[in-house]
C-alpha cells in the first residue's frame, strides 16, 4: 500500500516515494497498480486534469460521451481484456452486419466482408494485392516481436518506406491505394512516412505469445482488432483504475524536469517536487522528449525521442436519431480515397437507441484542416458522411470532433511511428533504462504496440523491471 506520507502530502510541496510514475495513461496506471501491489510507495504525476491519456470519452452536447480516442479491443489483446474485466467494464461487438462502403475514383460500391478477402475491399488490383499480402505475410514471420531490429533483413527493410515497397511489389493502382489505406487506417501516416520494418513489426505484434500476429488481425472487425467496444466507454477502464489508486495520482502536475543524482531522482512537476529511487516515464517517445533530463540522457535515447513522431489524427462523429445505415443493410464501415474522412465505423451505443457515425480524419486530411475552424471540419466531415451513407447523414442532431494533433500532452496519434533508419539505429533505446529512469508506454511494448493492450503490457513489464531494480 502507498505510504501514509505519499497519501497525505499536500498538492504543492516536496514529497518522496520509492517510484514516481510520470503519466496516468493506461501504461502509467498499470505500472503504478503493480508497484503498489509489490509494496512500493508510488506517486503518479499526470499533466492533464484526467487519467487515460489517449483513451478519452469525448463529450457530446447532451452530456453523454462517445469514444474520442482509443475505441476497439479484439482477440489476443489479453492484457487490456484482463484489466477491463478487473475494472468491471464489459465489451460488446462492434456493429458489423451488412455491407461495407467502398468509395474510389468517384464511384461508390458496396462489399461483403465475410468472403475470402475479409475486410479488404474488392478493387481492380485485388489479385496484385493478394500477392503482395502473401509476400508481406512471409516477411512478417521473420520479424522478432519486440525486437524488429534483429530481423535477418532488418537493415534492408528499415532502409525503405512502406510506400517504396508497395510500389515495387504491386503494379495496379487499386493494390497501391489499398496498401496506403492500410497505413492510413492503422497508423494515420502516409505510407511515405513509415519504415517498412516498422509496418512489418506492427503486424507481427498483432498477436500474443501463442498466436502470431497478422495483417488480417490488424484490419479486421470480425476476428480482428476492431471486433469489440467497451460498454459505457473505454475511459471507464483508466478512470476506475485511477480511482482505485486514489490520492497517489496527482492531476494538473506536468513534469518539467527529471534530475538524476547520487541517491536517485528528483522529479519536478508544476507545484510539486518528488524525490524517488526510480522514475517511470510512461508516454510516447516524442512526448517524453519534451521533459528536460539532467544530466543529459545517453544520445541513443535522446535521439530516439527526436525520431519517433506521432501520426496525425482526429475523430469526427455525427449523432442521429437512429443508426439509419443499418436499415439500408450497411455496417457503417467505409473506406474512401477522397474527402476528409477515409474510414468510418458505427459508434452507436450497444442497444442501438440512437445512431452515431464515427469518421477518422487521418494523416494528410487532418493536416489540411490544421487550424481550420470547427465549422469547416464539421462541413468536411458531413460531406464525407453524406457521400458514403446518403442524404440521411447530412443533418445529425449534433456533431463533435477530437483533434489529437492539437493536444499538448499527446501531440497526435494513434501512436508513435518509426520512419526509415530509426528502429535499426535507435530501437533498443525504446526500453533500455537510463540509470534510474525507466520507459513505458504502448510504443515500448512487444505485442500490440500502438494499442491499449500494448500500453497495459508495457506497464506490467516496467513494474517488474523497476521492482527488481529497487
Ligand atoms: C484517435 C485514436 C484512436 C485509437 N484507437 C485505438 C483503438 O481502437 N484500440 C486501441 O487499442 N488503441 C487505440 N488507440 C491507441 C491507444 O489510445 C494508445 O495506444 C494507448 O492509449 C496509449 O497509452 P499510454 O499509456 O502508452 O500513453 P498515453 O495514453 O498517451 O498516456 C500518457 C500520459 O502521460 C501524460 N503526460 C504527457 N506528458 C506528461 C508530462 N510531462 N508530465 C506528466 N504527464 C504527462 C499524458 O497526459 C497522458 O495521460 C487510439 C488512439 C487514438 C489517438
Amino acid at each position: 500500500a502507498p505510504s501514509a506520507a505519499a497519501r497525505t502530502a499536500p498538492a504543492s510541496s516536496a514529497s518522496s516515494a520509492d517510484v514516481v510514475v510520470v503519466g496516468a495513461g493506461l501504461a502509467g496506471l498499470t505500472a503504478a497498480r503493480d508497484l503498489v501491489a509489490a509494496g512500493r510507495s508510488v506517486i503518479v504525476l499526470e499533466a492533464r486534469d484526467r487519467p487515460g491519456g489517449r483513451v478519452y470519452g469525448l463529450p457530446l452536447a447532451d452530456g453523454t460521451t462517445t469514444e474520442g480516442g482509443a475505441e476497439f479491443i479484439g482477440p489476443t489483446q489479453d492484457r487490456i481484456a484482463a484489466l477491463a474485466r478487473d475494472m468491471g467494464v464489459e465489451t460488446f461487438r462492434t456493429y458489423n452486419t451488412g455491407k461495407n462502403v467502398y468509395f474510389r475514383n468517384g464511384k461508390r460500391s458496396l462489399y461483403e466482408t465475410d468472403g475470402i478477402l475479409g475486410a479488404v475491399p474488392p478493387d481492380w488490383g485485388v489479385i496484385d494485392l493478394q500477392i503482395a499480402l502473401l509476400r508481406l505475410g512471409e516477411m512478417i514471420k521473420t520479424v522478432p516481436v519486440g525486437e524488429p531490429w534483429k530481423a535477418p533483413k532488418a537493415a534492408e527493410w528499415d532502409a525503405q518506406t512502406f510506400h517504396t515497397w508497395s510500389r515495387s511489389n504491386s503494379l495496379s493502382s487499386g493494390a497501391r491505394f489499398l496498401m496506403d489505406a492500410f497505413a492510413s487506417s492503422t497508423l494515420s501516416v502516409r505510407s511515405q512516412e513509415v519504415s517498412l520494418l516498422y509496418v512489418l513489426h506492427y503486424a507481427a505484434a498483432a498477436g500474443n505469445e501463442s498466436t502470431p500476429g497478422t495483417i488480417d488481425r490488424l484490419i479486421n472487425t470480425r476476428n480482428g482488432a476492431q471486433e469489440s467496444r467497451f460498454a459505457g466507454g473505454p475511459e471507464l477502464v483508466p478512470n476506475r483504475l485511477a480511482e482505485r489508486l486514489g490520492g497517489i495520482v496527482r492531476y494538473n502536475a506536468p513534469v518539467r524536469s527529471i534530475v538524476t543524482g547520487s541517491g536517485g531522482v528528483t522529479v519536478h512537476a508544476d507545484g510539486l517536487t518528488v524525490s524517488a529511487r526510480r522514475v517511470v516515464v510512461a508516454m510516447s517517445p516524442a512526448i517524453a522528449g519534451k521533459i528536460d533530463y539532467s544530466p543529459a540522457l545517453p544520445a541513443s535515447r535522446a535521439q530516439l525521442m527526436q525520431r519517433y513522431p506521432m501520426g496525425s489524427i482526429a475523430k469526427f462523429v455525427g449523432v442521429y436519431d437512429t443508426p439509419f445505415w443499418r436499415e439500408d443493410g450497411l455496417t457503417g464501415q467505409a473506406v474512401a480515397d477522397s474527402g476528409a474522412i477515409d474510414a468510418t465505423f458505427d459508434n452507436s451505443p450497444p442497444d442501438g437507441s440512437r445512431g452515431i457515425l464515427m469518421g477518422f480524419i487521418n494523416q494528410a486530411n487532418i493536416r489540411r484542416l490544421d487550424g481550420a475552424p470547427e465549422a469547416e471540419v464539421r462541413a468536411a466531415g458531413l460531406a464525407s458522411f453524406t457521400k458514403l451513407f446518403g442524404d440521411k447523414a447530412a443533418n445529425p442532431r449534433m456533431t463533435a470532433v477530437q483533434r489529437w494533433d492539437n493536444e499538448m500532452w499527446s501531440g497526435g496519434g494513434p501512436t508513435g511511428v518509426a520512419p526509415p533508419g530509426a528502429l535499426t539505429a535507435f530501437g533498443p533505446a525504446l526500453r533500455e533504462p537510463c540509470g534510474p529512469i525507466h520507459w513505458a508506454g504502448t510504443e515500448t511494448s512487444d505485442y500490440w504496440t500502438g494499442y491499449m493492450d500494448g500500453a497495459v503490457r508495457s506497464g506490467e513489464r516496467v513494474a517488474k523491471e523497476v521492482d527488481a531494480a529497487l
